[in-house]
């Protein structure tokens, strides 16, 4: 992999290298002392994994500009992954990163049974549950709509829902989101910068140049020779980085608690009560984060009170609605 990049101008490479790290596990190393802030390494724009360089792809473009409703973002840059890893000749370049990809991953939807039952009444349980539906019926879609219609270039045995899922979970656990200047986003997987681990002890310190169409990584703070390399992730709780990362931070002080407030349909009053939910800015179903900072947000005292509101409550507040209206 690291041949390939420098041989198409990645810069960095000679003063870095890949080792093992406790906690962290694989992650990169520095063979020379860093300043705050000095370009680590850049990655050029014909290396990247993105959903332009998809749609550019010789084979695997037509095929997706002729699917409509064009796909999803996750999906395509999914199939593209799974597409480059299938092909037995050609693509030497970028099928050496996807060789060095994780062969599995730790986040929730990996979970057995039994591990995923340990976080029973949690929101991640909830989730990672949801997700696993949606993992399925995104599946059965893109067999319907892509996959199943071109064989010559999706063989099934390499498509299968397991490798839809470990490619997903590459793209959630190693590709960076950026907004461009025009207000877009951009997912990007960027080979070899994807190696690096997260720490908070580093400021935001990996940025994507619209102008190349490069990613580079830049010193989030000074670094010794042998220190290990981070990147800042973001601030994510620890219930959305064992989702998609498969880790959480000890002490994390991003934390927080996804509080799910649900009404069944059959409750009295059930749709008085919607319609003054929306009013709030809340929805019959809310989800609604608690944090350390704050802990009881409004929202939640809102979204019970409402629920609470019995026949005469609700009487009170049509006529106070009706009398605010006659004037
Ligand atoms: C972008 S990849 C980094 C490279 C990865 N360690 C590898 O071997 O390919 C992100 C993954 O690294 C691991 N990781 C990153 N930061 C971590 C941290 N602070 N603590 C534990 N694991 C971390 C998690 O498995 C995460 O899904």
């Amino acid at each position: 992999m690291e041949n390939w990049l420098k041989k198409v101008g990645a810069t960095g490479l000679d003063d870095l290298e890949l080792a093992d790290f406790p906690v962290t596990g694989r992650g990169a190393r520095t063979l020379r002392r860093f300043k705050r802030g000095e370009r680590i390494l850049t990655i050029p724009s014909d290396c990247l994994w993105t959903v332009e360089h998809a749609y550019a792809d010789p084979l695997l473009g037509p095929v997706l500009r002729s699917t409509q409703p064009p796909l999803s973002v996750e999906d395509t840059l999914a199939i593209y992954l799974l597409f480059v890893r299938s092909r037995e000749a050609g693509y030497d370049g970028p099928r050496s990163h996807v060789a060095a990809l994780p062969a599995s991953y730790s986040s929730s939807i990996f979970f057995e049974n039994d591990e995923l039952e340990v976080c029973a009444g949690t929101s991640l349980y909830t989730i990672t549950k949801q997700l696993e539906q949606r993992i399925e019926d995104d599946y059965r879609g893109l067999v319907m709509r892509v996959l199943g219609l071109h064989p010559d270039l999706f063989p099934l045995d390499k498509f299968t829902i397991a490798d839809y899922k470990w490619a997903l979970c590459s793209f959630w656990s190693r590709a960076m989101d950026f907004v461009l200047p025009d207000g877009k986003s951009l997912r990007v997987l960027a080979p070899f910068a994807d190696m690096l681990n997260h720490s908070p002890d580093v400021v935001q310190c990996h940025a994507y140049d619209p102008l190349s169409g490069s990613l580079s990584v830049l010193a989030g703070k000074d670094y010794e020779v042998g220190d290990q390399v981070s990147i800042f992730y973001g601030s994510i709780p620890n219930n959305r980085l064992l989702r998609l990362y498969g880790f959480v931070m000890p002490d994390n002080p991003n934390d927080s608690y996804d509080l799910v407030l649900s009404t069944h349909p059959m409750a009295p009053f059930y749709e008085q009560k919607q319609k003054l939910w929306a009013l709030a800015g809340l929805d019959s179903i809310s989800t609604i984060s608690l944090t350390l900072i704050d802990p009881l947000p409004k929202h939640v005292l809102q979204y019970l009170r409402i629920q609470r509101l019995d026949e005469s409550d609700l009487a009170a507040i049509a006529l106070r609605k009706l009398d605010t209206t006659t004037y």
